[in-house]
Formats: C-alpha cells, sequence, structure tokens
C-alpha cells in the first residue's frame, strides 16, 4: 500500500510574494486524490514543496513518520527514492532515448545490473504502451507519448507515492482520458498514493476518490470529491463551470467592482459564451480497466467515507450514498434511499440559463444514514483503518 502523507500547516512565499499559508491535508494512502487550482495559486510548488525541491518558511510534510521539511539531506534522499514524479513535460533528457530515459533512475539510484534494468524498463514501457519506440528520441515523439514516457520513468523505481503535475497539458480530450485511465490501472494494480495537479474539470470529476482546491493563497477545501463536487462555495462553483462570473478573475482575484460590474452587464442580458449548465455534481468515478484488480484504496475510501458521512454537508452525503452499490449498502446498513428533493433554502443567482443541480438529501434519508461513526465489519475487512481522534 503506498505512503500516507500528512501535510500541516504548510506556508510558503517568495520573498514578499506569500504563495499559499496554512495548507493543511492528508493524501490517504493507495487513494486517488486531485488539487485544483487557476494559474498561478502555487499547486507546482506544493508538489515541488512535496518532495522537498523547494522549502516552505513553516508546517510540516510527514511521510513515513519522517517530516521532509525539517529532516536532514540524507533522510530526504531516502524518501524521495518513495516518490514517482511526472513532471508537466515529462521532463525528458532530450539527447537519450526512451530507453535510457526511462532507465536513468534505476542506473542513478541503484546497483542493479543492467538485466535487471531492462527487465524493469521493458515491464513499465509496455504498462503505458510504449513498447517498441525504446530507441526514439524525445524530440521524434508526440506530447502524449512524452507523458507516458515520463510515467514509465516515474515508476521505475516502485514509488509508493505518485505525483503529476498536470498530466492532460497539452494533450487532447482523448489522450487525456487515456491517461487518467492509465493512472487509475496503475493505481489498482500498485496501490500507490496518487496526487494529481490540473485545471482538467473532467479528470477533476471522473478521477479521483479526494479533490481540493488552492485559490487566494489557500486551500479553500480538501476531502472526498463529492464534497467539492456539489460546493456552493463561489469560487469552486466558478472553476468547476468555467465561468468569468464570479471571484476568480484574469489575475487571480476580482475586486468587487469588477465583480458588481460583471453582475450587472450579465443581468442585463449580455452573454459572455460561458456554458448554461451548472456542471457541478457527482458523476460515476473512472473504474479500472476490465481484467484489472478492484482497487483496494477504493474500498479503504469507502469505509473511510461512511465513517465520516454525517459530518459531510447535504449534498455530499447525498453523492455518497447514490454512488453505492447494492453490496455496498448491505455492508454499511443503509436502505434504498428515496428519490432526493432539491434543497428550498438555496437561493443564491446562478449562472445564465444554468440549472440548480437537484441533489440535497430528504429529511427522511437523512434520518436513515448512520448517527455514528460506522465501523467495517471485523471479519470482512480485517485490515480496515481504525477510527481516527476527530473522525467522528
Ligand atoms: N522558484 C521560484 N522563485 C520565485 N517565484 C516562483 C518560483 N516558482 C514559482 N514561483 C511563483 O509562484 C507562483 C505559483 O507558481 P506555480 O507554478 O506553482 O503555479 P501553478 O498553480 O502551478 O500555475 P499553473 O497552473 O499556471 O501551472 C507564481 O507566481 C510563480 O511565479
Amino acid at each position: 500500500m503506498g505512503a500516507e502523507v500528512v501535510v500541516e500547516g504548510l506556508t510558503k512565499s517568495f520573498g514578499k510574494q506569500a504563495i499559499w499559508r496554512d495548507v493543511t491535508l492528508t493524501l490517504p494512502p493507495g487513494e486517488v486524490s486531485v488539487l485544483l487550482g487557476p494559474s498561478g495559486t502555487g499547486k507546482s510548488v506544493f508538489l515541488k514543496s512535496m518532495i522537498g525541491l523547494l522549502k516552505p518558511e513553516r508546517g510540516k510534510c510527514v511521510i513515513n513518520g519522517v517530516d521532509i521539511c525539517s529532516c536532514s539531506e540524507r533522510k530526504l534522499y531516502e524518501i524521495r527514492k518513495l516518490f514517482g514524479v511526472l513532471f508537466q513535460d515529462g521532463a525528458l533528457f532530450g539527447s537519450m532515448n526512451l530507453y535510457d530515459n526511462v532507465a536513468f533512475p534505476l542506473r542513478e539510484h541503484t546497483k542493479r545490473s543492467e538485466s535487471e534494468i531492462k527487465r524493469i524498463v521493458l515491464e513499465k514501457m509496455e504498462m503505458v504502451g510504449l513498447l517498441g519506440a525504446e530507441s526514439k528520441l524525445p524530440g521524434e515523439i508526440s506530447g502524449g507519448m512524452r507523458k507516458r514516457a515520463g510515467l514509465a520513468r516515474a515508476l521505475v523505481l516502485d514509488p509508493e507515492i505518485i505525483l503529476c503535475d498536470e498530466p492532460d497539458s497539452g494533450l487532447d480530450p482523448v489522450r487525456t482520458a487515456y491517461l487518467s485511465q492509465l493512472l487509475i490501472d496503475l493505481n489498482a494494480q500498485i496501490d500507490a498514493t496518487i496526487l494529481i495537479v490540473t485545471h482538467n474539470i473532467n479528470v477533476a470529476r471522473t478521477v479521483p476518490d479526494n479533490l481540493g482546491m488552492l485559490f487566494r493563497r489557500e486551500l479553500v477545501m480538501f476531502g472526498p470529491r463529492e464534497v467539492l463536487l456539489t460546493s456552493d462555495e463561489p469560487a469552486v462553483e466558478q472553476f468547476l463551470n468555467g465561468r468569468r462570473i464570479g471571484p476568480i478573475g484574469m489575475s487571480e482575484e476580482k475586486d468587487t467592482a469588477t465583480m458588481a460590474a460583471e453582475e450587472a452587464a450579465r443581468a442585463a442580458g449580455h452573454h459572455d459564451g460561458s456554458p448554461e449548465e451548472d456542471v457541478r455534481g457527482v458523476v460515476p468515478q473512472m473504474q479500472p480497466s476490465p481484467g484489472l484488480p478492484v482497487r483496494k484504496g477504493d474500498r479503504r475510501r469507502k469505509d473511510r467515507v461512511m465513517r465520516i458521512l454525517h459530518n459531510l454537508p447535504a449534498p455530499a452525503q447525498q453523492g455518497i450514498v447514490e454512488s453505492l452499490s447494492d453490496s455496498d449498502r448491505q455492508r454499511y446498513g443503509l436502505q434504498r434511499q428515496p428519490a432526493p428533493v432539491g434543497r428550498p433554502d438555496d437561493t443564491r443567482p446562478l449562472g445564465p440559463g444554468a440549472q440548480r443541480p437537484n441533489h440535497a438529501l430528504s429529511q427522511e434519508s437523512v434520518a436513515n444514514l448512520p448517527r455514528s461513526a460506522w465501523q467495517p465489519p471485523p471479519e470482512s475487512s480485517p485490515q480496515a483503518p481504525q477510527p481516527r481522534p476527530g473522525d467522528g
């Protein structure tokens, strides 16, 4: 199982420029998480801080009991071996063919023989669908192939934690879907903890177990994907829907006068090309390809989320409960829920022509949810995590 990453109160600035402050989140072991955020909010800086390439001024990032923000260089070197990182552009060496690029970390960090290296390199290249392209130079292949080669290289040291910086950048929607599938398949195969940084809403909606967003130098939220996907937080709603109307502006945030002027223009009938439909709401999560094992992280995640279900906002509860299979419902002792009803108290204005998602739980449904922290049946999941203090 992948390692847990516990980030507490992390704060980073460059000189006088504050990037983000007091970021606290946990990447649960073996689960897939996505971090969203407008351009320039410091998502890449966050990834670099997690592997100790940048030093935050305050806070901790604890992996296997080691705080990588304050540990020795030697410890950091050891901890870094747990990571596989897919950088935005693949970060391949332009003068090396794909085989040598993928073999690089093995030659650099291990004492493996060339025949062992060959076995591992070919195995990972097969995993990402690049077998046969070993002798190509990075300049001779497409952007999607470069990403996959970067992923193969990130995998050769059998990482427990995989960080992906905008794996979709420069890829068309179809290649992005294939790459997303590859990451979910990988998670099913090796149970690694995965963090993906992206702007891609489709990836955010369909891939992760957990979803968070950076905005205005803070982590707006981080938790089960259903919480963010059904959130009424204006910045989240604007970002998910890709609208101009809202607190996010061209240079990250808007002043109130600009927001008021945009609202007035909209009210006067100006259509700015933003999508009519509100895409918020929980959609089915991407599953591993047929024939692959089920994701262990998925089971652990469901158990974890059911323990904290009663603490989550009602729309998120609704999304979680609706996505449970019949056998899940049995496991958690849930009755089939009656059809959801709309939320009468939500009267905030929506974008032009947008529909409010109908995702609130009825009072009767809420009454049917477990009232106290749920625990996995001991005989069916002996290794299920125990509730932690504060979970419920
Ligand atoms: N080494 C550095 N020195 C000084 N400033 C930096 C450094 N690295 C990043 N920054 C600044 O930190 C801010 C956040 O950059 P970062 O690349 O993390 O944003 P991002 O959210 O990943 O953006 P995008 O989505 O456009 O890739 C930017 O203003 C950038 O100029």
